[in-house]
């Protein structure tokens, strides 16, 4: 098989399929106690990526954060030993229902699910670079379509570990 028959990059919504980007924006929050390479990790983030590409073609929706909320402040509250549940400490074990998690959706207590897990974003929600108000507005819901929409290269799972509350009960269907 010659290479011209191999089929195109994946593509996500805002790129045209026939996009061919000559030049590659790589958008990565800036550190200061953390190496640019830490921060990638977080972000799961590659040049080759085709988000990363895509954003060589689409506009910026990151809000201005406000000083001291950068990543790399994140980063190091998450190892201040402070707790980021709300419930005394991260947990895998604890399984939570839809209307459970459905209970938590204010500032105070906002839960949210991605990819099964349920984190506790409270102490997350002013580190967002997204903003604030889109996170509220999928508060007490899973929240991973979304999720996947705008940046399925972040690694929520390292980024949010130290927030798990449980995770979600999975729905079944009897027949
Ligand atoms: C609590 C889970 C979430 C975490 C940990 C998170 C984390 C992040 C991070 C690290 C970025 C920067 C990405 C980059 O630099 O490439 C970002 C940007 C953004 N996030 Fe989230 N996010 C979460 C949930 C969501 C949800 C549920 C939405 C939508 C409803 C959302 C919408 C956005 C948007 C619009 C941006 C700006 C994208 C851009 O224009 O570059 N995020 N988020």
């Amino acid at each position: 098989m010659d290479d011209s028959s191999m089929p195109p990059p994946p593509t996500i919504d805002a790129l045209s399929p026939s996009s061919s980007p000559e030049k590659v924006t790589l958008e990565v929050p800036s550190t200061t106690s953390m190496e640019n390479s830490q921060a990638s990790q977080l972000l799961n983030v590659t040049e080759t990526s085709p988000e990363v590409v895509a954003k060589g073609k689409k506009v910026s929706r990151k809000v201005q954060l406000k000083p001291g909320y950068a990543l790399t402040n994140w980063v190091d509250r998450t190892k201040s030993g402070e707790d980021m549940t709300g419930l005394g400490g991260p947990s895998e074990a604890r399984i939570i229902t839809k209307e459970e998690l459905a209970r938590h959706n204010t500032e105070a207590d906002a839960w949210m699910a991605i990819r099964g897990k349920v984190y506790n974003i409270s102490k997350y929600l002013d580190y967002h670079p997204g903003g604030l108000p889109i996170l509220m507005a999928e508060a007490g819901t899973d929240a991973t379509l979304l999720f996947d929409k705008n940046h399925r290269w972040v690694n929520v799972d390292r980024l949010l570990a130290s927030c798990q509350v449980g995770r979600l009960k999975q729905m079944t269907l009897t027949i």
